[in-house]
């Protein structure tokens, strides 16, 4: 059964945090009474307080205990699998007879635990917007939805996944913009300037700041000002407390903008920081994805190399020859570095331009020589690379790691139809969407219609890893062969 836990601690700082509130904040905060009373009145008539409803939206499984969450993800893991099993047995494959019921017909292992439990996550991202008291001025994470026009912004302190630099970074950016003459960005069509701000570490501490502010009908030479302020709060101010390495600045008036619609703009420190994983080192731009837990990460990265290549005993390679591996939706290409050693060739491909340098950069920077990187959509890149590389009997094995939105239909066709790929390994870190049809599509009987021909794949092994405690998300690394 599982415990609730009785203790729900929230943390300060106890940094000397300004108190100063404008005018302008004071009759802001005053005709958001109303409001208030109606927000703290809906917090209340479920008995939680604004931590812990926050808590409960972020980090659920906040109340269980580390092993309760596994055995939670264990068996998610395992109801999913199931259902693949259950509706690849429809399909004519004999070997698949298992009722929609039944357990997966292949081993699933154990969830493979994260070694850092709190305060893992090395880049967060907190919004502006009201909080508990109305002030507009509140940087944290929102309760309720923009939808149902309920959101509350609350502190995030007590977020156990939640690192205490973040925290601090957090509560100097609050400081900074309730000291500031700007208005924050609360909705983009009714002004206001002061938005998110991203805090990325890294396992040593080094620390990136990324804010971001949208200019509405500023001028450079008055952006220029705010942006002399915010290095003058975080350099020589209460902010330098954060011993920022970086601090970027994006203008952007869009929710999300790539370096390339509007650039990082790096006010103060170093355009990078780097992170270790394996022994090898990555640099993290600003924009590039890194797994947001840097310990788990490892777990992960050994699991998808051993998966990919496996090694007898005396280490060497199983494999006559050492073969080639497909990196399918590398990011800034860790997958493909950490195997290298082990395999001839390294081919990555990426959509993002600025993740395929940072990937090209990395293989420079590990001495790495057998890998390249191919910039582009995956649907478009591999179907040509299929037809243009001869892999001869060469040994040729993929690993293919997108986003939520799983694998274009056209990169599961080109993988199915290229017969050299006897070894596919799938990391998802929501198999239970988008991958679940791309999971089908990989074994299900040859399709001409579907355009699905080439020998079916079988899944023959599941392993999941613990990326995420506190939350109910957990990788799933699914081996196919045939
Ligand atoms: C979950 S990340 C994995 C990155 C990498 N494997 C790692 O472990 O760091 C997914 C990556 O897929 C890329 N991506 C998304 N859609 C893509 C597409 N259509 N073609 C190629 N890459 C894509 C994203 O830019 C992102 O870098």
């Amino acid at each position: 059964m599982f415990i609730r836990r009785n203790t729900f601690y929230l943390r300060r700082t106890g940094l000397p945090f300004s108190t100063n509130v404008s005018p302008a904040d004071k009759a802001r905060a005053g005709s958001h009474k109303r409001w208030t009373r109606r927000q703290r009145k809906s917090a209340w008539t479920d008995g939680l307080s604004w931590e812990e409803r926050l808590a409960d939206a972020v980090t659920p499984l906040w109340r269980l205990s580390y092993e309760e969450q596994l055995e939670l993800k264990q068996n998610s893991q395992q109801k999913i699998l199931s259902e693949l099993s259950g509706s690849l047995s429809a399909d004519l494959r004999s070997d698949f007879t298992a009722p929609a019921t039944a357990k997966p017909n292949f081993p699933v292992l154990s969830v493979l635990p994260s070694p850092v439990r709190d305060g893992y996550r090395n880049k967060s991202t907190f919004s502006v917007n009201r909080g508990v008291d109305g002030n507009p001025k509140t940087v944290g994470l929102y309760v309720g939805t923009g939808r149902q026009g309920n959101i509350v912004c609350v502190n995030a302190d007590h977020l156990l996944n939640m690192p205490e630099k973040h925290k601090l970074v957090a509560r100097c950016y609050q400081d900074f913009i309730r000291l500031s003459s700007l208005d924050p960005c609360l909705l983009f069509h009714t002004g206001g300037h002061w938005r998110e701000v991203t805090v990325r570490t890294n396992a040593q501490g080094h620390t990136m700041a990324i804010v971001y502010f949208h200019p509405q009908m500023l001028t450079a030479e008055e952006v220029a000002v705010h942006k002399e302020e915010l290095v003058e709060y975080f350099t020589r101010g209460p902010g330098s407390a954060c011993r920022l390495d970086s601090l970027f600045f994006q203008e952007s008036t869009m929710t999300r903008c790539t370096h390339e619609e509007s650039p990082y703009q790096l006010l103060h420190g170093q355009p990078h920081i780097y992170e270790e994983v394996l022994g090898f080192k990555f640099r993290i731009s600003a924009d590039a994805f890194f797994q947001v837990n840097q310990a788990a990460a490892q777990v992960l990265y050994n699991t998808v190399r051993d998966l990919c290549v496996p090694v007898t005993e005396e280490g060497a390679s199983q494999s006559k020859t050492r073969g080639t591996l497909l990196d399918v939706c590398c990011g800034t290409g860790a997958i493909g570095i950490i195997a290298s050693p082990r395999v001839d060739r390294i081919i990555g491909i990426e959509l993002v331009e600025q993740a395929v340098r940072d990937a090209t950069h990395n293989a420079a920077l590990n001495n790495v020589e057998n890998c390249e990187f191919l910039p582009g959509k995956a649907e478009v890149v591999l179907p040509a690379l299929m037809t243009q590389l001869s892999f001869g009997a060469g040994v040729l094995t993929a690993v293919v790691n997108p986003s939520r939105a799983g694998l274009h239909p056209r990169v599961v066709r080109a993988l199915r139809k290229q017969a050299a790929i006897r070894r596919l390994v799938y990391v998802s870190c929501k198999p239970d969407g988008e991958a679940m049809r791309n999971f089908t599509e990989l074994c299900c009987a040859p399709d001409q219609e579907k355009k699905l021909t080439g020998q079916a794949f079988s899944p023959t092994l599941a392993v999941p890893v613990d990326m995420f405690p506190h939350t109910p998300h957990c990788e799933l690394l699914l081996l196919f062969e045939r």
